[in-house]
């Protein structure tokens, strides 16, 4: 069969092209059906990701955020019209010790792989995870970015020692957000405060023990552990907060992605004890664990529908441009495309 894949081939610039693609596979054929937009193919779409990798990586299909329904299984095993989430990442090896997501051989959607800005998407079993029947598609859509957080969160679990009375997220946008509200329901009898620069966002964090502005921190604020989800040049002051606030010998995870290295105070973490803890993207038990959340406490997903900013309809290429120019200028939650190009 012909698909027919849109590919970014410069800043704000898609093309169709056409892959022929045999169905006589292991595959299981996905229509994708909600996309949406992440921080990262944001930096692809407006070519702040840096001349060398744009050079490297397009053209590509962008979005690594998505879900589809079944419409082919060969194995028959999944019905026809089942709703999924898609795992972006493809390992090619397995490793007793390095995840799938640390291994460089890994094939990563939308960076340097085709995304799931297709007509329709060929995956193993092991990449698809069914989602619950009656779940919100458009909150669904991002589950990719959820599993950042369980990912993340299952590192810490495993590297942060045991006091775990107060925990800082600095970052008051989507992965901040998520971050708090994972950390409510899985870390209940932890003070969450989260630390963010503007107001009205921050009112949106109606779970969390404390809401504060990063210019009005008291002083003797102290916290056990924290996770960072500023980003760009806001990872290196989150960064600094941190390190003055945290307890001796906390672990800071550090989530937020910056396109130029930032300054870290190395002789306080030498001093304090610090654990730093990067996390970058996430593996199929991730989605699966994420799924596993969801089932388990539903008001998760109510409050992530605080998260849905746009809902775009894509029936023409011009309307994903659309919706990635508006991505751009809104201030709170994701941005989504209904596929039905
Ligand atoms: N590690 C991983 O695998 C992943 C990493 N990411 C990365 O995480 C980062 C956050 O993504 P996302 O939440 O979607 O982006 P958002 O833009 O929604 O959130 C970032 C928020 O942090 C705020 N901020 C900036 N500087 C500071 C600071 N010093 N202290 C506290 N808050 C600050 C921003 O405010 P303002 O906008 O006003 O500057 C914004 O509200 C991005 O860099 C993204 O690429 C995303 C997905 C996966
Ligand atoms: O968003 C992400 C995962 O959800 C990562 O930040 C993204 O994969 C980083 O990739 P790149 O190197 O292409 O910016
Ligand atoms: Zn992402």
């Amino acid at each position: 069969m012909i698909n027919q894949v849109y590919r970014l081939v410069s800043p704000r610039q898609f093309e169709i092209s056409y892959n022929d693609k045999s169905i006589i596979s292991d595959d299981v054929v996905i229509r994708p059906s909600y996309l949406s937009i992440c921080a990262a193919d944001q930096r692809y779409y407006t070519g702040t990701r840096g001349k060398e990798a744009m050079k490297q990586k397009l053209p590509m299909a962008l979005i690594h955020e998505a879900v589809g329904e079944v419409v082919f299984d060969p194995t028959g095993e999944l019905k026809v019209g089942t709703k999924v989430v898609m795992v972006p990442n493809a390992p090619t090896q397995t490793d007793p010790f390095i995840g799938e997501n640390y291994l460089p051989s890994s094939k990563f959607r939308s960076s340097g792989y085709d995304g799931f800005m297709q007509d329709y998407v060929f995956l193993k079993h092991d990449r698809i995870v069914e989602l619950p029947e009656d779940m919100n598609l458009e909150v669904a859509a991002f589950t990719e970015l959820v599993t950042i957080a369980t990912h993340c969160l299952s590192r810490f679990e495993k590297k942060a020692h045991l006091r775990r009375e107060t925990i800082g997220v600095w970052g008051d946008g989507n992965l901040g957000y998520i971050a708090c509200l994972l950390l409510k329901k899985l870390y209940p009898d932890s003070k969450v405060y989260i630390f963010g620069k503007t107001g009205y966002k921050l009112n949106h964090f109606s779970f969390v023990d404390e809401a504060i502005k990063i210019d009005e921190i008291p002083e003797n604020l102290k916290i056990d552990h924290a996770i960072e989800c500023a980003g760009g040049k806001g990872s290196q002051y989150a960064v600094e907060q941190i390190i003055d606030h945290i307890n001796p010998e906390g672990t800071i995870c550090l989530l937020g992605v910056s396109e130029y290295p930032i300054e870290v105070n190395t002789r306080m973490v030498l001093e304090k004890g610090l654990t730093l803890l990067g996390s970058s993207r996430s593996g199929a038990r991730d989605f699966q664990q994420t799924v596993n959340i969801y089932k388990e406490y539903p008001d998760v997903i109510n409050y992530l529908s605080t998260l849905i900013g746009e809902v775009h309809d894509v029936r023409k290429l011009s309307e994903a441009t659309d919706a990635f120019e508006s991505d751009l200028s809104n201030s709170w939650g994701k941005t989504i495309m209904r596929w039905m190009i």
